[in-house]
């Protein structure tokens, strides 16, 4: 009995105890790791939807974003999963038939109930904000721009999406939220580094906004937002008539006036010759009235292609002599000193990609107008025969406008030339106020930057499930050289 009760005691895997002990570690370490695997599953990821209609002065553009459900407050989250542009030209173009307006959108929301599952369109919200085109039209007929906005209001009420509004946005709203579209995407907010610049260039309007480290001089320019937790001031302005078609038509009528038949014009190419209606230039509020008489006119819109007289030409549309602030752009606009790293989108974007002047030097793009502004109408055609005809014959104006707008109108120097990026998209969402807009109105940008978890949830559980798993080891490696701890009572030992 005592031989037996010995071997025993030296082979404890023979104890009832220690095999009650070990199926319950077997079974505790089962159960973690089924746990830290469900756990750790990808859960199918639940989305949510936001659709806003960009009504330029141009063309309108239908925009659908995506973020997952849960993580909507965090910057970064949002993307553009879709875009469809409306046919056609911009809304204010339907001031003589408002109908058309809103018919025009139709073929986009279609596109966009395909895009957007059907059991989330009734979830979904849908903006429209216009810009300049309809700014215009109400100064010239604010009864056509009102027929217009109940038009294209009828047909966003009448889809499946949940209508949240059309109206037409501010100068300030449409420079403040290209700036928050720039650095959300950019992910600037929640970073040190600071914020970037925004400057857009659209059809009838152009607008530039940053942050300066001066106070505001006058409370137009100045907009105020605290978002993730920091204040931003921010200088903005929206110069209506100096988007590139309008200012085509500032730069055309200074060189008509008085109206003749032909207009030699630096600006287009050698060669280049096109019969123009008078009425197409003056058909603007940005322009002075002229005689009904002189509106039925027609004149020879003939190229002779030279930079520097181009630039001169342009110069003429900005007043630069008169400032009662402390310092201006141009037209007496308060402007304070540019300020940090800039993003040029849309029509910058397009022009100073199209002449390949997107990386250079402010040296070296004046370099390059000069050759390309001098460059034969016919040779530009051979070397371009699928770029819209409108915008090849514009090119060398335009380029010539944004050089001299960012050197002369708004003070960029040879020296910080190289902090304007160029910009179209980042990482896949495109630059422009819309999603700004959307995440402003959604209350997506929260003004205080939510508790974050010190790790993410799958991290945490891998991480118990190897501590426990370490603890483990630790006891098996204990039991191996100490020996079980015994159980037998004190008397029992002794
Ligand atoms: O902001 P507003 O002033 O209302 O105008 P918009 O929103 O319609 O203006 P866009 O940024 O869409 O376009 C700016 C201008 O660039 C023109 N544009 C668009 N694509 C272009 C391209 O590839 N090359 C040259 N010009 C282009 C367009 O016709 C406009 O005149
Ligand atoms: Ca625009």
């Amino acid at each position: 009995m005592a031989e037996q009760r010995e071997m025993k005691a030296k082979t404890p895997w023979h104890s009832g105890k220690v095999i009650c002990v070990a199926v319950f570690f077997i079974a505790a370490l089962i159960t973690l790791v089924a746990i830290a695997f469900v756990q750790n599953k990808p859960i199918p990821q639940k989305y949510k939807y936001g659709i806003v209609l960009d009504a330029g002065s141009s063309h309108t553009a239908v925009y659908i974003y995506e973020w997952p459900a849960e993580k909507e407050n965090n910057t970064g989250m949002v993307r553009q999963r879709h875009t469809c542009a409306v046919k056609g030209k911009g809304i204010s173009s339907y001031a003589q038939k408002s109908s058309g307006a809103g018919q025009s959108l139709m073929e986009c929301i279609e596109d966009a109930k395909g895009n957007i599952p059907a059991d989330k369109h009734e979830e979904t919200p849908v903006y429209l904000g216009a810009t300049a085109g309809m700014r215009l039209l109400r100064m010239q007929d604010s009864e056509s721009a009102e027929e217009v906005m109940t038009s294209v209001k009828a047909t966003l009420m009448s889809s499946p999406f949940d209508y949240q509004g059309a109206r037409i946005i501010s100068g300030q709203e449409e420079g403040a939220f290209g700036w928050i579209t720039v650095n959300y995407l950019g992910k600037n907010f929640r970073k040190a580094a600071g914020t970037m610049g925004a400057l857009d260039l659209g059809g009838a309007s152009t607008q530039i906004t940053f942050v300066s480290g001066q106070s505001v001089e006058s409370p137009d320019n100045s907009m105020d937002f605290r978002l993730y937790g920091n204040d931003y001031q921010l200088y903005t302005h929206s110069f209506l008539c100096y988007g590139k078609d309008q200012v085509l038509k500032l730069a055309l009528e200074k060189r008509l006036m008085p109206v003749e038949t032909s207009l030699e014009d630096p600006c287009f190419h050698p060669g280049y010759s096109e019969k123009k209606s008078v009425k197409n230039v003056f058909d603007t509020p940005c322009v002075h009235t002229i005689n009904k008489e002189d509106m039925d006119k027609s004149f020879t819109h003939n190229g002779t292609g030279n930079f520097t007289e181009c630039q001169s030409s342009i110069m003429k549309v900005f007043n630069f002599s008169q400032c009662t602030n402390s310092r201006c752009s141009f037209n007496g606009v308060y402007q304070p000193p540019i300020e940090g790293t800039f993003g040029a989108f849309s029509a910058f974007y397009f022009v100073m990609n199209f002449l390949n002047l997107t990386g250079h030097s402010l040296a070296d793009s004046k370099r390059g107008l000069e050759v390309y502004c001098n460059t034969p109408w016919d040779a530009i055609k051979e070397r371009h025969p699928t770029v819209k005809h409108k915008y090849l014959a514009e090119y060398c104006f335009s380029g010539t406008y944004i050089l001299t707008l960012l050197e002369n109108g708004y003070n960029f120097t040879f020296e910080n030339w190289k902090h304007i990026s160029f910009i179209d998209k980042i990482e896949d969402s495109n630059a422009g106020w819309t999603l700004g807009y959307m995440l402003n109105l959604t209350n997506m940008i929260p003004a205080e930057a939510p508790d974050t978890p010190l790790m993410p949830h799958g991290g945490f559980v891998t991480l118990v499930l190897f501590l426990t798993i370490f603890l483990l080891i630790l006891l098996l490696l204990w039991y191996k050289f100490l020996g079980l701890p015994s159980c037998s009572s004190p008397k029992e030992v002794v």
